[in-house]
Parts: C-alpha cells; sequence; structure tokens
C-alpha cells in the first residue's frame, strides 16, 4: 500500500504492457479489431475514444484476458499476475444480497481469503472512496452514485497495476459524473495506479485523460492519438478554462477524422 512518490512525464514512464499487431474476429467474419498496436505505460491515463462498434470494449477484453487475441499478441512486462488488474463495467455489477464490505472483498474471496483476513485491505478500499462508514450497508441503501464508487472499491483492492473501465459513468446524471470524474483524478493522485477508460465523450475524455486515443471502426483500429499536456491536478477551473476548449477541439476534430477514415474507405 505504498505508491510510488510521482507519476513521471510521459515519455519517462516505464512500459506496462504492449499490443502488437492484435485481431479480433468474431463468427469468422465479424471484424472487430485489425492490426490493433497500442503501447500502455505506467502511470498513464488513457482514454479509448470512438463511435459504437469501433471495437473498444472488445480491446479491453483482451486486454484482461477474458478473451484471446484472433492474432497478434498482448504482452504485460514482468508478465501478469493474479490481482494485477481491476475492472469497473458501466453498472456497478454489485451483488444485492451482500454487504458493502462483502461486496469488496469478492476479489479476494475468489482467491480463498476470508473477509477477517483481508479487513485492513477491505477498509483502506472503501477509505479511498469515501464509503468507510458504509461497510455493512446493502447496495439498495446506496444512491447510483455510491455503487458506482463501491464498484471502483472492488477493483483498488488488490491495489492493481491497471485498471480498466469500460464507460463507468455513462449511466449516471451529470453532476454526479463530474463528481466521479474529479474523485477518479483524485484516487490516481494517491495511487499513481495506470487507468484504461473506455467513453464516448470527448469532453470526459479531455477532463481526465494524459492520452486520448482515437479508434475508427470497421474494422476496429486506433486512428491517431492525441495528448493532453495539461497539468494534473485537474480542477472545476481546468474544465472551464480556454485551453479545455481548445483540446476539446482537437480531441473532436480527430474524432471526426477517425468517423471519416470509414466513409473514404467504404466509397473507395
Ligand atoms: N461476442 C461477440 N460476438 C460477435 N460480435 C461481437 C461480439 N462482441 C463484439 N462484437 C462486435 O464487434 C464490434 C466491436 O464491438 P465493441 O463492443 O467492442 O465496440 P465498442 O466500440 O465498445 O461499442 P460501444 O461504444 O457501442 O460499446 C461490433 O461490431 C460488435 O457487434
Amino acid at each position: 500500500m505504498t505508491p510510488p512518490t510521482s507519476i513521471p512525464p510521459m515519455g519517462q514512464r516505464a512500459k506496462l504492457l504492449d499490443m502488437s499487431n492484435v485481431d479480433k474476429v468474431f463468427n469468422g467474419n465479424v471484424v472487430a479489431l485489425k492490426d490493433m498496436n497500442l503501447t500502455v505505460n505506467q502511470g498513464d491515463f488513457i482514454s479509448l475514444l470512438g463511435p459504437s462498434g469501433c471495437g473498444k470494449s472488445t480491446a479491453l477484453r483482451l486486454i484482461s484476458g477474458l478473451m484471446r487475441p484472433t492474432s497478434g499478441h498482448i504482452t504485460w512486462d514482468g508478465g501478469m499476475k493474479s490481482g494485477d488488474l481491476g475492472v469497473v463495467f458501466q453498472e456497478p455489477t454489485l451483488m444485492p444480497w451482500a454487504t458493502v464490505e462483502q461486496n469488496v472483498w469478492l476479489p479476494f474471496r475468489l482467491r480463498g481469503k476470508s473477509l477477517v483476513q483481508v479487513q485492513d485491505e477491505i477498509m483502506w478500499a472503501l477509505n479511498m472512496v469515501g464509503l468507510e462508514k458504509f461497510q455493512k450497508s446493502y447496495p439498495r441503501e446506496l444512491s447510483g452514485g455510491m455503487k458506482m464508487r463501491v464498484s471502483i472499491a472492488r477493483a483498488l483492492v488488490t491495489e492493481p497495476r491497471l485498471i480498466l473501465m469500460d464507460e463507468p459513468f455513462a449511466a449516471l446524471d451529470e453532476i454526479t459524473r463530474h463528481k466521479l470524474n474529479n474523485d477518479l483524478l483524485e484516487l490516481r493522485e494517491k495511487l499513481k495506479c495506470t487507468v484504461i477508460f473506455v467513453t464516448h465523450s470527448v469532453f470526459e475524455s479531455v477532463f481526465l485523460s494524459d492520452r486520448i486515443v482515437v479508434m475508427a471502426a470497421r474494422p476496429g483500429r486506433v486512428s491517431s492519438e492525441v495528448t493532453v499536456d495539461a497539468p494534473y491536478p485537474r480542477t472545476e477551473e481546468f474544465r472551464t478554462s480556454a485551453d479545455y476548449a481548445e483540446l476539446c477541439r482537437k480531441a473532436s476534430d480527430a474524432l471526426h477524422a477517425a468517423m471519416n477514415e470509414h466513409g473514404a474507405r467504404a466509397s473507395a
């Protein structure tokens, strides 16, 4: 539970994993990803931004190891070990019959550890998301934003090297979403963790990430990358700044270019 003191600047970060020439084909003919290449470095906050169906979730599932590429390789620096990965989905996916602490216990429970054995880790994770007073509550007693915090605590509890987040705040109202965006950045400052975050929102991707990987569809692939070189911590001041507006314009242009790539290919 001792994170590194700071995240090195981009360009000086150690490599965490590589996706090299990854293809994913479903049912023999649905080409979800074609020749996807992505290097993830320790401390990166990467957003995968792209139109519906461009393979963002498929890329996350491949990185998580839940699914294997049809061809190509995903290689973790030093290999991938149990507990290296935390995953947060769009729905909090909590067990309704279990308390908050029992839900957060799940990744350890699957590894045969009792609740008592990992009580400190669970309380640490709940503390990180500001829910330490709700350990005995049930999901039905929590708001949508609080349920999502439990889901984040469950992803953090093993102190993973990488956190994958698949549109985690898309179903939340705007105010809760902004609050959780702020809280997620605070968590990243504390834990110096590496995050890959799937989103449809240009605004969210610019606010959160230091790298925006823009994807194109049919077949899904990396179209371009936008570097968000605004310093952290990012505050509400950043959200209303001219720099933020300019970066959103840049990301939006890259997204439109990615969407036009498909049009250009289709008419070629
Ligand atoms: N298990 C599956 N079987 C068949 N086709 C699939 C499967 N999973 C994904 N696909 C197809 O692969 C393509 C990429 O899907 P994916 O869900 O990764 O895209 P996405 O960018 O995450 O989309 P969205 O933003 O709408 O969530 C789509 O055409 C989808 O229909």
